[in-house]
């Protein structure tokens, strides 16, 4: 069904979107229109960039919450929660109809992989940012910011977790997953994760999510309350003359679970795999995820499954050490049996 945003307005009045701004390329300036890489954030604020784009007056009643002002290859967890908190307080307002994340693409994913498991609201939660600088010729941060502060105002945008917005895509957090270092369609690939489209100011949904997301997960910000970061989760990443140096770095560094990046199907070098299995002897949570970026980790060999590896399924490693981190933070005080059994009960689930 397509939704058109002037037909989206709550009773005569314009939608309300609070916009919650962390940094990222969309708020970052180059020398000169040219600069389309090595640019920085120099000081432009969220307000800069709304106030760059008139149409958004006509389209929302808008309201600006800068939580952070970096680039999102330095995002950290502390920032996660600040912001969850953030959202779910604006969600709870009657007045609000909609919410606006524009975040760096870098680790856009991972944001909203969190959001969309420890959210406790339906109203739209979405998440944009931009490939090129502000300043860059032919910028796509203005017309991204404009299409999620849309889709967000859109009643239809309701109840389907966390959405990625750029590019005219609408992705679902759980499998939108950047794959191009520049180009404006960096959210691609075989599992994309897109569920809609905007086309013009047409917003078309074609599927949707069958995951539980937002108030259907076991996750929230009350099992975060005492924490000010997550658990520690390393991910490492598998290649040819592999070993276990990083994995035995890994638990001597205190990670409560390790991501293992394995080559094909999950697969686990032999010496990295006697790291893995000392590892998991001490606790430690093990995933085996896959470097291929694509389809699903199945169980895998015996020995595998006897050392109570958990296969990633058709997460990414970056969205497993998100998942596995939250199954550490909820079930902290549960035997290293209990916490494996919900580790991998979160893997089948989300
Ligand atoms: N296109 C981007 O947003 C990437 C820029 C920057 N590295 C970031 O993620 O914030």
């Amino acid at each position: 069904m397509t939704a058109n945003i002037d037909h989206a307005a709550p009773c005569g009045r314009l939608p309300r979107i609070v916009v919650f701004a962390t940094g990222g390329t969309i708020v970052s300036s180059g020398d000169d229109p040219t600069q389309l890489t090595g640019y920085r954030i120099k000081g432009l604020s969220v307000e800069s960039l709304i106030a760059g784009v008139p149409a958004l007056k006509r389209t929302a009643e808008l309201e600006a919450e800068q939580i952070a002002n970096i680039d999102s290859m330095s995002m950290t967890s502390e920032i996660w929660m600040r912001l969850a908190r953030g959202i779910e307080a604006a969600a709870a307002r009657e007045d609000v109809d909609g919410i606006v994340v524009t975040h760096g693409t870098d680790t856009m994913e991972e944001t909203a992989w969190f959001l969309n498991l420890v959210l406790k609201t339906e109203k739209p939660v979405v998440i944009t940012g931009a490939m090129r600088p502000a300043t860059a010729i032919s910028a796509d941060g203005p017309l991204n910011l404009l299409n999620a502060v849309r889709v967000a105002a859109d009643t239809e945008s309701r109840g389907k977790g966390v959405l990625v917005v750029l590019n005219d895509v609408i992705a679902t957090a759980r499998d939108a997953t950047k794959m191009h270092p520049t180009n404006v369609a960096t959210f691609r690939g075989p599992d994309l994760g897109m569920i809609g489209m905007i086309s013009g100011d047409a917003i078309l949904y074609i599927g949707a999510s069958v995951r539980p997301h937002t108030t259907a997960t076991e996750f929230s910000l009350a099992d975060l309350s005492g924490l000010t970061k997550l658990p520690r989760v390393d991910i490492v990443y598998s290649h040819a003359d592999d070993d276990g140096v990083f994995v035995d770095a890994a638990v001597a560094a205190g990670a409560g679970a390790i991501v293992h990046a394995g080559t094909g199907n999950g697969s686990i070098h032999k010496e990295t795999e006697k790291a893995l299995v000392r590892a998991a002897e001490e606790g430690v949570l093990i995933v085996r995820a896959s470097r291929t970026y694509s389809g699903a980790v199945t169980p895998g060999v015996d020995e595998w499954q006897r050392a109570g590896f958990v296969p990633s399924g058709t997460l990414n490693p970056q969205k497993a050490r998100v998942l596995a981190q939250l199954v550490l933070a909820k079930y902290a005080d549960a035997d290293a049996g209990e916490r494996r059994k919900r580790l991998a009960d979160a893997f089948a689930r989300y």
